[in-house]
């Protein structure tokens, strides 16, 4: 097996700056030449040092999930940044540690991670000092500062960068997540899930800003002849096409469209009632009637029925039941001979059984 084929990207991407400094935190180890001459542990830090890049790598820790993983790495290079300074035995490195991560977390926005990953570091460092063996504060050789310094900066701000690229990940992926969850794929309008979450708020909204809102029941007339004679193909492409005329007729940045089910949409007009409803309708019904729809070298005209409702009429209208009302005016609409537009207002003679 090509193990490049399964590791994720930020596990990669991390290995080469993980690995140089692993490199330097040798360096600095052998430049504290009192150290090497004595310890055994010494060497096993080393031999540590130089394997970590790559277990980083190949053998995620505890979690299959990458970016999981690539935490708990992040507190493992903590813990190998605080056995650095146990070994070089001095504090001087401490301070600029310190400032480098809270430059790192002012910039990167990560306090969650700094914070544990720092209490894993000061930690270890305390525990080491108070039971096994209190750290010499002499500093260390010149040499082991020169290389420990670059030891520490290169290695933080590879820390930095790891953590922002993994903060943005997910950034970006939530988003991607949240998009994804509120669009219907066929057409990219709202999906139910999306009407079902924000009909509620927007209606909340209007009666608190004591403005009407307006829903509209729009319905594809005979759409399954469309996908009997011509197939499923044609009838995605006339929904895309459908969705893409009807966003032309309402105002960008304040209504929205969202895809009931099937051939049924719904269009969320806020600030507008019963009037405003039935202009967007019908400026809706002209686009379609002027509109031709080529798909795979055929043209279809289609035409909609639209049930019109709004919570002012009659007052304070709920969401299920503003749903309800033009529900039951596009049901109207549909047994007046289809390709009309039914509000509310009508329902009261010829409610539908
Ligand atoms: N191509 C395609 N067809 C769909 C999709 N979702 C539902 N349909 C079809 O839409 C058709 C809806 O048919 P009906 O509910 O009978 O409605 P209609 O034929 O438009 O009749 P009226 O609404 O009464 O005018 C069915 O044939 C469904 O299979 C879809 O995503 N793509």
């Amino acid at each position: 097996m090509n193990p490049n084929k399964t590791i994720h990207p930020i596990l990669k991407n991390n290995y080469i700056p993980r690995l140089l400094a692993s490199g330097l935190f040798v360096l600095s180890a052998f430049a504290e030449f009192e150290i090497a001459d004595k310890s055994a542990q010494f060497w096993l830090l080393i031999l540590f040092a130089l394997s970590w890049p790559h277990i980083a790598r190949f053998s995620p820790f505890f979690s299959k999930e990458s970016k999981q993983s690539e935490l708990v790495n992040m507190h493992i290079d903590a813990i190998f940044s605080a056995i650095f300074l146990i070994v070089l035995s001095t504090y001087h490195f401490a301070g600029l540690v310190l400032a480098i991560l809270v430059a790192n977390a002012l910039f990167i926005g990560f306090f969650k991670l700094l914070l544990s990953t720092l209490a894993t570091f000061f930690s270890l460092v305390l525990l080491w000092h108070l039971f096994i063996s209190p750290i010499d504060l002499q500093p260390a050789s010149i040499a082991a500062q020169l290389v420990g310094g670059a030891f520490v900066i290169f290695y933080y701000s590879t820390f930095a960068t790891m953590g922002y690229h993994l903060t943005r990940n997910m950034i970006k992926l939530n988003r991607k997540v949240e998009a994804l969850s509120q669009t219907d794929p066929l057409t990219g309008c709202f999906n139910r899930l999306y009407l079902d979450s924000n009909l509620n708020s927007e209606l909340n909204r209007s009666n608190r800003l004591n403005y009407p809102l307006c829903l509209i029941f729009a319905d594809i007339d005979h759409f399954k002849q469309i996908n009997d004679h011509h197939g499923h193909v044609v009838g995605d492409a006339i929904l895309r096409e459908f969705v893409h005329l009807v966003t032309l007729a309402v105002r960008n940045e304040f209504d929205w469209v969202a895809r009931y089910g099937g051939e049924e949409f719904v269009i969320v007009l806020p600030n507008s009632d019963l009037k405003n409803g039935t202009r967007v309708a019908e400026r809706i019904q002209k686009k379609l009637a002027q509109h031709k729809i080529s798909v795979e070298d055929s043209s279809f005209s289609i035409t909609c029925s639209f049930g019109i409702s709004c919570n002012n009429t009659p007052s304070n209208l709920g969401t299920s039941e503003l749903i309800k009302q033009a529900d039951k005016a596009l049901y109207l609409a549909k047994h007046a001979g289809r390709n009309c537009i039914k509000t509310a207002k009508q329902l009261s003679n010829n409610e539908p059984r």
